[in-house]
């Protein structure tokens, strides 16, 4: 019973439910673009997978296992990792010391440098005096090396140009590749859809639409009414 589970989901914040009744599965080697407008609770959906803040009712199982009431650092033990929005490097250590930081063993830092190029070339610098875009880079990395099984991405081009952006999908495309389930929240709703198998729209917090990425790529008055959440 392999794949991350979420069951009629809701997660209340200030004055009421932000998500409602959400459900859906992650499955292994597989990417789901999660789209909505602003403020329709992607986020909020993302920290109740990760624990991040509390579901109000229903639940959220890995293989199996039900994690609705588990700490952080028990679901991560179970595979899952989660980029948060805006998460940041560690300025003052060298990528190859980031990477450390969540790498259980020294070939699998290798191994993920292999994954990127540029970082390879920059492996003793400190993060600080990376690009943006890199600094994103050695983020997704710093992910990668704890080789999750089930990964939640937030806006990880925030702060980033399109182009640069354009050239950290086929990481993810990769990770996928290498059998990890992806949830991944994107501005570039295109970008995201075109490495994605599935999608998700989710709009005032409940889910209208849900079904394959090119489904959704080939409706689009389904994909216009999701960017403005009506
Ligand atoms: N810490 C918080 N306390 C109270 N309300 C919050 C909190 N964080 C988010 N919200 C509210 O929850 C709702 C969903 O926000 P959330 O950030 O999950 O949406 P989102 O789809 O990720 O938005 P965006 O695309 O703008 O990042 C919004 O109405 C927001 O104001």
């Amino acid at each position: 019973m392999s794949g991350l589970r979420v069951q009629d989901v809701t997660v209340t914040r200030g004055a009421g439910p932000v998500i409602r009744d959400v459900a859906f599965t992650l499955e292994p080697g597989r990417i789901t673009a999660l789209v909505g407008p602003n403020g329709a609770g992607k986020t909020s959906l993302l920290e109740s997978i990760s624990g991040v803040v509390p579901a109000a009712s229903g639940s959220v199982s890995i293989d199996g296992t039900d994690i609705t009431k588990q700490s952080r650092v028990a679901r991560a033990k179970l595979g899952l990792a989660h980029i948060e929005q805006g998460r940041a490097v560690f300025p003052g250590l060298t990528v190859v010391e980031n990477l450390k930081l969540t790498a259980r063993t020294w070939p699998r830092v290798e191994e993920v440098l292999a994954l990127f190029p540029e970082l390879e070339k920059r492996r003793n610098s400190p993060t600080a005096l990376l690009s943006g875009g890199e600094q994103q880079m050695v983020v997704l990395a710093r992910a990668f090396a704890a080789r999750p099984r089930y990964l939640l991405i937030d806006e990880m081009s925030l702060g980033l140009a399109p182009v640069v952006f354009t050239r950290l999908l086929p990481m993810v495309t990769r990770f996928a590749e290498e059998g990890a389930a992806i949830l991944l929240v994107e501005q570039f709703t295109h970008l995201a859809l075109g490495v994605s198998q599935d999608a998700l729209v989710v709009s005032s917090g409940r889910v209208t639409f849900q079904g394959t990425a090119k489904e959704l790529l080939d409706a689009p008055e389904t994909l216009h009414s999701a960017y403005l959440g009506e």
